[in-house]
């Protein structure tokens, strides 16, 4: 073992390493929880940024390359389209679905499955989208002016798990929802579960995993998972062969192609025209997609909205480009209004650029590379680091840690294309970022047009759990917008900015009519009663 040790030690001899022990290398560092995983890939962020070169973590002797540099991962993600041995845990979930699939089934598959999510599908989806973010608004609204609380788990997850299988699957048209409570306990559980198996090197074989209570714990969660994608399927293909007995390709109401094409349905035509993609391989799909889009577009709405929070200046702007864009109006997005959003999205991929949902990917090199620094040899993990990318100062200049989303607004487009890494580079890059794009656009605008944020985003504890997220996840609160005109009402009193109000009387109309005077008390803003009316007077009437 020694001698194969400094063999294999010798062959990556003059990189960077992370210390490693004797044969077990830094597999003691890996095992932990999700924050583990994100402070070790922070640190080998910074060693890779500091000595401008790529860093190996040894998983015993099983060495991981891993890389931020934008020419480096340029030669990878477009030589390599393998996936490394841990990507094959997912695979009791999502079979050979885009994400898990070995090289040659992606190869045969992409092909296909590459132009499913083109503009025009997209725009079809905003119907839902729009649905998905009025509701959001509307549990938000509960919370205005109470105590910070976790978004995420009690709001966003819903909406984006909801959005994600109302497309993916159709089932706006069944039912009303999908998304019960068992679904999302599952769902969810099911990224536990697989986080914790790849931070555990000893539950990696599958000889001793199948021994352990969390494989019994996955098979259930994912049978409940599945079952609703194969009941969906059965439902849709009964639908499909019932419309084509009656002969109606098209709408049956008016003759018109439907414009809201679920990501099923395009499977389902696809399968027609080419056999080779079974009912197994479509399920596989679906279900990848949904896990593709839920977390990811979750946690970038939260980031952004805890960025935001806490840098009223930008928040600001995104609200003056909203008004600009629907004016006084609640109505919902348009597709041509996602083109004028152009300050949104540079906050979109500032926060992606810092942030991203995916800190992390990984492939594996089927040939000898030979990158700017290095040459790596046939067999090698390659881990390339979305979150090195994204604050590289090599890339991104010395204010690459500063929030600042008017670096994308100038017309060169700032830093290096590879660089930029939180839909991936290359082949096997992001086949969502469209669809990605105008959700995230679509909730934003609805938020930000009637509420407000407030975060603390300082000293930020992070983890990963499949995706990137704050250990803290309680850490927004709502306030309803005071719209410019409402500001300059001489009846409005504003409680912003830590103005002391306390004794101030508030002259207000009640639903009567009548003229009442309210005592402020509190610090900053009335509370109970006097709160509760102010509330429900503003709601009733926005000019009182
Ligand atoms: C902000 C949102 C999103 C981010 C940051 C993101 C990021 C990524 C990244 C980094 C990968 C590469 C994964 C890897 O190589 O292991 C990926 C792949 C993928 N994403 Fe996304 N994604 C987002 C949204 C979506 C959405 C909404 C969908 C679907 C509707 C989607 C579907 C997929 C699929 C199918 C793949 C696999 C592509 C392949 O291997 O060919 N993603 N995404």
């Amino acid at each position: 073992l020694w001698s194969y040790e400094r063999r294999v030690r010798s062959v990556f001899k003059g990189i960077p390493t992370l210390p490693p022990l004797p044969i077990i290398g830094n597999i003691h560092q890996v095992l932990g929880d999700g924050r583990v995983l994100f402070r070790l890939l922070k640190s080998v962020a910074e060693i890779c940024d500091t000595n401008n070169s790529p860093c190996i973590a040894w998983l015993g002797l099983y060495p991981i390359f891993i890389t931020h540099d934008p020419e480096d991962v340029k030669v990878i993600t477009n030589s390599c389209v393998e996936k490394p041995f841990l990507y094959n845990f997912g695979r009791v979930w999502l079979g050979h679905g885009l994400v898990t699939a070995p090289a040659a089934v992606w190869k045969h598959n992409i092909k296909k499955l590459s132009g499913t999510f083109t503009s025009s599908v997209v725009d079809g989806y905003l119907g839902v989208f729009n649905a998905q973010a009025e509701k959001l608004v509307a549990g938000l609204k509960t919370e205005v002016g109470k105590e910070p609380f976790d978004i995420i788990n009690k709001y966003l997850a819903y909406t984006t798990l909801e959005a994600i299988c109302q497309t993916a699957l159709g089932v706006s048209k069944i039912s009303e929802s999908i998304v019960t409570s068992e679904y999302y306990e599952a769902f969810n559980r099911c990224l536990e579960l697989l986080t914790a198996r790849g931070l555990n090197v000893f539950l990696y074989p599958d000889v001793i995993y199948r021994l352990t209570p969390a494989h019994r714990e996955i098979k259930r969660c994912v049978a409940i998972i599945h079952n609703v994608s194969e009941t969906v399927m059965k439902k849709r293909k009964l639908e499909r062969e019932e419309k084509k007995k009656r002969n109606k390709t098209k709408n049956e109401n008016n003759g018109e192609e439907p414009r809201f094409k679920a990501f099923l349905d395009i499977l389902m035509e696809l399968s027609e025209l080419d056999p080779s993609l079974t009912e197994q391989q479509i399920k596989s799909e679906v279900d990848t997609i949904i896990v593709g889009g839920q977390e990811t577009v979750a946690s970038t709405i939260l980031f952004t909205l805890l960025m935001i929070g806490c840098k009223p200046g930008i928040q600001n702007k995104m609200y003056d480009e909203m008004r600009r864009i629907f004016g006084d109006s609640k109505r919902p997005v348009r597709k041509e209004d996602l083109s004028e959003m152009k300050y949104c999205e540079a906050v979109i991929y500032e926060t992606l650029r810092l942030y991203p949902p995916v800190p992390g990917v990984m492939r594996y090199s089927d040939r000898d590379l030979q990158l700017k620094s290095c040459k790596i040899p046939k067999g090698t993990v390659c881990g390339i680091s979305g979150w090195g990318a994204g604050r590289s100062t090599r890339t991104w200049g010395p204010d690459a840690a500063l929030y600042r989303p008017e670096r994308w607004l100038s017309d060169t487009p700032p830093g290096n294309p590879a660089g930029f890494l939180a839909f991936s580079y290359g082949r096997r890059a992001c086949i969502g970022k469209k669809y990605a794009m105008a959700i995230l656009k679509t909730i934003l605008a609805h938020c930000l047009r009637e509420l407000e944020f407030v975060s603390q985003a300082d000293n930020m504890q992070m983890k990963i759990d499949i995706a990137l997220r704050p250990i803290s996840g309680h850490l927004i609160q709502v306030r309803q917008r005071i719209d410019d005109k409402m500001k300059n009402h001489p009846n409005t009193v504003l409680h912003s900015g830590g103005v002391d109000i306390r004794g101030l009387l508030l002259r207000v109309p009640d639903i009567h009519g009548v003229v009442r005077v309210l005592p402020m008390c509190g610090d900053r803003r009335p509370v109970g009663r006097h709160h509760y009316l102010l509330t429900r007077l503003l709601q009733r009437d926005r000019n009182c």
